[in-house]
């Protein structure tokens, strides 16, 4: 084998690390200066510190991405194009600012991902290069052109041999990027156009997370000022798979991003507490919202006919009453706003009707003639009762102003509209808030709305002022850009400074930096924010989420630009709604798109046999997704008297194997097992980059280890209402070893 060909791609990444470096120490000095300078206080001054800093933090997170694995592929075309692909794009330091690197999302970088030898797509060659540091270790070339007689001696006999060394390694409890390896379907889903729904289907180990994160980093990329300021999110299933997941993005040069749990997207409540199955089912169902819908209601009351309301007042009592109460009941009702909204309609006509009350009594003519009180006498009338703070106790028990925590912990405590034996599972007074609580905090939120008209216009003035302000200071900084950032298309001149100010921040995001307080980027902001619209949100595991989860969801994406990603033969929550026709109908109709993945990554053959076995006891017509390769290691199944012994004679046995363990045993074990295994990571939050970890089938969900015993299989199917689905997922998380343990 040659090594000239590797000798010249050393020498190229060398000199690739050598602009990065030149361009990492620019972008970390801009960011030193800005920050170093004295500045005047001023408000253009703070603003033109946050430009600098911002355009250096962008670029560094950038840079910082590159160190490893910069540059992966070449791309050798029959009209003489020869580009390099990397993990960001990159330009020489000449005036013509000649491409050195390709950003891998570029339109350009595509035939890396979906040439073949049908379909050239202008390539004589392909070549991947693997790097270890910044020392090129090995070259693989594919020859798409066959009359291309030219050989370099690293032409490889199978052109799946650099993925499949990456579905091979060792795994570190971390997740990776894919793009050395991309394979066609999945590039295809990765550009799909942002508008809209998506929906990525597929079997275990088919590549959906791995699809959804890129998919993130493509759209960030061909949007990016758009998305910078309103932010991509994150859903997945629980904290330990956001921790697997978190390392993807920011590999990728992309930080813009929220991850978050369904459990953690009300701000300001932490969910700690736990749901029975049960309570979690009814508190998930969509019947839910027409409950909290009346419950709301039933808080705005009126008075029986017997039973007024009496406020004494200095001009003689004031009486609200039945009918009274029910004219303005209904007048607010008719307003359609939100419960605290709509208080003041309620309010005004109940003031107005005792101002009249008292008039009517005061200027009365006794001898039948009109009142003696102009308007002007009723008028002052009306304002002594708007101040008189009783006449405001008595109408706050009619219609009160209410916040979605007190609500809905007083609803809780006595569930109505409800089945009585529903309203018995989520019956609970006090006690921590839990995951299933918190769409019912939104919706409750929604339905009572927040009376905050005259902060929000004050608010408004303020900012216009601010973008007017930074729009200015945005148009000097553009015109006097500096850096070369390559990050678009390589001919899209125009478009080659995506990473500029400009487009890192916009005049509005800009605008909002400028108060001193609020220097938090798009994503943190958005954290906080209840009524936030995320640019694009991508669902992890999406069959676990229930329909009061969706509706949230829903609210947070009003334009629906999102990407669902998930398998409903995996589904484990008691509340995950049945079907994708079922979760998006009532939002999108059928206008949404589907797509499958077909071909399973992780698991190899051997495993995926024994883990499609179980599915087929109930139904025996399940395929599932077909393995990309077997391993000729069988899995094991024992029974065993003592299963705690068993299993930690096995994970002692499994140890000298190296990687990274797993045992998915029913929660009910855990005790007995932890006390075995003491070296094993273990508890609500398990970190995943221990050699053994302890976890249940739910926690299980979404990750994958070199080796994984499954402990009690029949234990977790009859554990819960989908526990097969649980199971199934259980069985499917090793990349090369099965273990079954069954107490006999
Ligand atoms: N094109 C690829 N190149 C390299 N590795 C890949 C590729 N596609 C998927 N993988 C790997 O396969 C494994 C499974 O991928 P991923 O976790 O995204 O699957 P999934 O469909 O979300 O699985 P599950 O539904 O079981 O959680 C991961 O290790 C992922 O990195």
């Amino acid at each position: 084998m040659s090594t000239e060909p590797i000798r010249d791609e050393q020498k190229f990444i060398t000199s690739l690390y050598a602009r990065l470096d030149d361009l990492r120490d620019r972008a970390e000095e801009a960011v030193a200066q800005a920050l170093r300078a004295p500045g005047t206080g001023s408000a253009q001054s703070r603003l033109e510190r946050d430009v600098l800093v911002a355009e250096g933090s962008g670029l560094l997170a950038a840079f910082n991405a590159g160190e490893t694995g910069l540059c992966f592929g070449r791309l050798v075309f029959k009209d003489g194009r020869d580009h390099h692909i990397g993990r960001i794009g990159l330009r020489e330091d000449d005036p013509a600012r000649t491409p050195l690197v390709l950003d891998w999302r570029a339109d350009a970088a595509r035939p890396f991902y979906l040439a073949t030898g049908h379909e050239p797509m202008g390539l004589t060659r392909r070549r991947h290069l693997t790097t270890k540091g910044r020392e090129v270790v090995s070259l693989h070339d594919e020859v798409l052109d066959l009359a291309d007689r030219t050989r370099t001696g690293h032409e490889g006999r199978d052109a799946d041999e650099v993925l499949l060394a990456a579905l091979d390694a060792a795994r570190t409890g971390r997740m990776h990027d894919i793009v050395q390896t991309i394979q066609a379907e999945q590039d295809a889903i990765i550009r799909t156009p942002h508008q809209g729904v998506l929906v990525v289907e597929g079997g275990p180990g088919t590549g959906k997370t791995a699809v959804a994160l890129h998919r993130a980093a493509y759209l960030l990329y061909a949007h990016r000022e758009q998305l910078a300021r309103r932010a991509v999110l994150i859903v997945g299933p629980n904290p330990a798979f956001l921790g697997y997941i978190g390392d993807v993005l920011p590999s990728l040069g992309e930080t813009g991003v929220l991850l978050a749990t369904p459990g953690e997207l009300y701000p300001g409540v932490r969910a700690t507490g736990t749901d029975t199955p049960r309570a979690a089912a009814v508190k998930g169902d969509a019947r839910m919202a027409g409950a909290l819908a009346l419950a709301v209601r039933d808080r705005q009351r009126v008075p029986d006919r017997d039973a007024p309301l009496v406020v004494p007042h200095d001009d003689g009592d004031l009486v609200i009453d039945h009918d009274m109460t029910l004219d303005a009941r209904n007048r607010a009702r008719e307003t359609a706003l939100p419960h605290n909204l709509a208080r003041p309609h309620f309010v005004f006509r109940i003031l107005d009707a005792l101002a009249e009350q008292l008039a009517d009594r005061i200027g009365a003519d006794p001898y039948g003639g009109p009142n003696f009180l102009g308007p002007d006498d009723v008028a002052l009338l009306a304002k002594g009762i708007a101040a008189n703070p009783d006449v405001h106790d008595a109408i706050g028990t009619l219609w009160p102003e209410l916040d979605p925590e007190e609500f809905l912990a007083g609803y809780l405590a006595d569930p109505a509209h409800l089945p009585a034996e529903d309203a018995a599972a989520i019956r609970r007074d006090g006690g921590d808030w839990t995951p299933g609580d918190v769409p019912l905090l939104d919706e409750a939120a929604e339905l009572l709305g927040r009376d905050d008209s005259a902060e929000r216009a004050l608010q408004e003035a303020e900012r216009q002022r601010r973008v007017q302000y930074a729009q200015g200071v945005l148009d000097v900084s553009f015109a006097s850009r500096t850096y070369e950032f390559e990050d678009k298309e390589e001919l899209d001149e125009d478009a080659s400074e995506v990473l500029s100010a400009h487009d890192i921040i916009d005049a509005e995001r800009f605008a909002e930096r400028q108060e001193e307080a609020d220097h938090r980027t798009a994503a943190e902001r958005a954290a906080a924010d209840r009524t936030w619209a995320f640019g694009h949100i991508v669902v992890d595991e999406a069959q676990e989420l229930s329909a009061m989860q969706w509706r949230l969801l829903m609210r947070r994406s009003p334009t629906r630009s999102m990407t669902l990603v998930g398998d409903p033969a995996q589904t484990g929550d008691p509340a995950g709604v049945g079907s994708w026709e079922e979760i998006l109908a009532p939002y999108v109709e059928d206008r949404w798109r589907h797509v499958r993945l077909g071909v399973n990554y992780r698991t190899p053959a051997e495993i995926m046999a024994v883990a499609a076995a179980v599915r087929r006891a109930d139904d025996p017509g399940f395929e599932p997704p077909g393995s990309v390769r077997s391993t000729g290691t069988e899995p094991w199944d024992r029974t065993a008297g003592d299963p705690v012994a068993a299993v930690a004679e096995a994970v002692a046995a499994e140890a000298r194997e190296g990687g990274r363990l797993a045992v998915i045993a029913p929660p009910a074990l855990h005790p007995a097992l932890a006390g075995a295994l003491p070296a094993a990571s273990h508890g609500p939050a398990p970190d995943l980059t221990r050699p053994v970890v302890l976890l249940d089938p739910r926690q299980a969900k979404g990750l994958e280890f070199d080796t994984v015993l499954v402990v009690d299989p029949d234990g977790i199917r009859a554990g819960s209402p989908h526990g097969v689905n649980d199971l199934y997922v259980a069985l499917t998380r090793a990349t090369q070893r099965l273990g079954i343990v069954r107490p006999a």
